[in-house]
């Protein structure tokens, strides 16, 4: 049976690495000690998969993609191929369901209908009015920082950003105050480690899970973490407490509960919403942050927003070229009825956390790690920061983040180097001819494209281990060819947050530079990362930086 299996790529002529029969190349995609993306990137320079490849998961065939242009037909061009991600773990008990709600969960039309509800939420307006939330936990992970290291001679970034991405998060999201960089005993930090730290036997259930779902939904078995009912009651809580108070904090829960409360007709003018996709080459541009601004300096916000999707969803309807698309939008238009509810939103509000939580913090410790390591870069970033504080008469603004252009390129380096995703999957949902070969990719099959190995191919990236911020200044990137830097995917299905997490890095990077200078800790030189099959990039052993007060706070 196994050999039947795994003669699918030999039949198929698509080369695929040496593997071991029923495991496949399990034994190296769930290698605790070397990273999945190591196996993966030997299948992208040595067995083709830079273009294509296949490799077995035990017994059930992946496709490799590598190839940009490849990418980019899977991603945007006929995404309607591949609007679903991999399978999620589907809660089949009724109490554990909120995991069903998240945006992650849900599939064709029922995403699509969600997601443009939730699109509105991370728009640059709706950023900008967040900005003096996410600036007031830079400011205490500032003085934490110079508290610590007034106590011991190196600190941990990894940790440290954890927890002012915590305090972000739970300020966002679920408009509570953890404090967890003030307060060592804040329950809600405690809640969200054991959260994440999912002890070895779960891991074993899921990895079951992913081999047998069926069976798991027959049995009812639960895979929900237990912290789930705390984030529960303090959600649940919060939403009263507004409902009752007529509270309002311009966070992610209030624009939430907006979309629960807007009327379906401001909904069915959203559909299209999360039909668009910015350029992650082309991060803030400007002439999009003007448009957003615009809309969010009127009064009549709403009026205005509204009428800007009507045009966007009439301008698109007039654009559908077949009736399928009709289709779609009508019943995207019907499941927006039903709005969202509170379970729904305590979900969106767990999922941030789930998706925004280590991303970030990997992403600032990552950073804070290469320019301690550059110390040339890390003067030129500051010399930027001074330059552009010096016009704004030393108030650090939204804008001036949009006008650092050396601090957003030392984010994109940063991401390029150490992409916190480094793959992205799909599920092809209906099946699809691979352009330019005679390999048909059946409905089922997942595709897997290689964001860590094309961030990493000298073809694309000259000098590619080095640490070059200026490859992504603006006169530089046209030089860039384009899904070769995807850290936040790309297409209709990519990062919804990806605004929120660049404006929480670059506010936090932009003080601590401007604080202290920043040097590696001896013994530190290295970055080691976290091996294992897990979804996320992190440093294994922390990121220990010495820092070098600058001025008084
Ligand atoms: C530096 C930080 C982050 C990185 C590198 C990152 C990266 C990604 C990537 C690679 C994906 C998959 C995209 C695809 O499949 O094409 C994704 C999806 C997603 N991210 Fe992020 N992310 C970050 C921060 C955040 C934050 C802060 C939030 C929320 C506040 C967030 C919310 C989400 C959600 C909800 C999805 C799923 C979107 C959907 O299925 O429609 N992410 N992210």
């Amino acid at each position: 049976y196994s050999r039947k299996r795994h003669n699918f790529w030999t039949l198929n002529g698509i080369s695929t690495p040496p593997f071991i029969p029923f495991l496949g190349h399990a034994h190296k995609l769930y290698n605790k000690k070397q990273g999945r993306w190591i196996f993966e990137n030997e299948v992208y320079s040595k067995f083709g998969g830079c273009r294509y490849a296949g490799i077995y998961e035990f017994l059930n065939p992946i496709l490799i993609v590598g190839d940009p242009e490849l990418m980019k037909n899977i991603l945007v061009k006929d995404f309607d191929h591949f609007v679903n991600r991999r399978k999620q773990t589907v809660m089949t008990n009724e109490r554990d369901s909120v995991m069903n709600h998240m945006l992650t969960s849900k599939e064709g039309d029922d995403w699509k209908a969600l997601r443009s509800v939730m699109s509105p939420t991370f728009t640059s307006g709706r950023m900008k009015a967040m900005f003096p939330l996410v600036c007031e936990k830079a400011n205490a992970l500032v003085s934490f920082c110079r508290k610590e290291i007034s106590k011991k001679p190196q600190i941990d970034m990894k940790y440290t950003a954890g927890r002012y991405t915590v305090d972000t998060l739970a300020s966002c999201a679920f408009g509570i105050e953890c404090n967890s960089l003030i307060d060592d005993d804040a329950a809600f930090p405690k809640k969200v480690s054991a959260f994440f730290n999912v002890p070895s036997s779960k891991l074993l259930l899921y990895l079951f899970y992913r081999l047998f779902p069926r069976m798991f939904s027959l049995l009812k078995i639960n895979l929900n973490p237990p912290e789930l009912d705390f984030f529960k009651e303090v959600v649940t809580h919060t939403i009263a407490e507004r409902k009752r108070k007529n509270l309002r904090r311009d966070d992610f829960l209030d624009l939430l509960l907006e979309a629960e409360h807007s009327e379906s007709e401001t909904k069915d003018e959203q559909v299209h919403q999360g039909d668009e996709w910015p350029d992650s080459n082309n991060q803030l541009n400007n002439e999009e942050k003007e448009q957003d601004d615009n809309v969010a300096n009127k009064k009549d916000t709403v009026t205005q927003h509204q009428h800007q999707q009507m045009q966007k969803l009439q301008e698109h309807v007039q654009n559908e070229s077949t009736e399928e698309k009709h289709e779609n939008v009508k019943n995207a238009k019907k499941t927006l009825k039903g709005g969202l509810d509170d379970n729904a939103i305590l979900a969106q509000c767990l999922l941030f956390l789930v998706a925004g939580y280590d991303t970030t913090a990997s992403t600032l410790a990552f950073a804070s790690f290469l320019l301690a390591k550059h110390p040339k870069e890390q003067d030129t970033l500051r010399q930027e920061l001074r330059e552009l504080l010096e016009e704004k008469e030393g108030k650090l603004t939204y804008d001036t983040l949009i006008d650092a252009k050396f601090l957003d390129s030392c984010i994109m380096e940063t991401l390029r180097l150490y992409p916190p995703g480094p793959r992205l999957q799909r599920m092809c949902n209906k099946s699809y001819r691979l352009p330019g070969t005679e390999f048909t990719i059946p409905k089922g099959m997942v595709v897997q494209c290689q964001v860590w190995s094309v961030h990493h191919d000298a073809r694309y990236w000259p000098d590619p281990e080095k640490f070059s911020p200026d490859r992504f200044m603006p006169e530089n990137r046209p030089n860039i060819k384009s899904f070769t830097h995807i850290p936040f995917g790309m297409g209709p299905r990519n990062c919804i947050g990806m605004r929120f997490a660049l404006m929480e890095v670059k506010v936090a990077l932009a003080k601590l530079v401007l604080a202290a200078e920043m040097k590696l800790a001896p013994g530190s030189e290295e970055l080691i990362l976290e091996g294992g099959n897990s979804s996320f990039l992190r440093p294994k052993y922390g990121v220990n930086l010495i820092l070098k007060p600058l001025g008084s706070e």
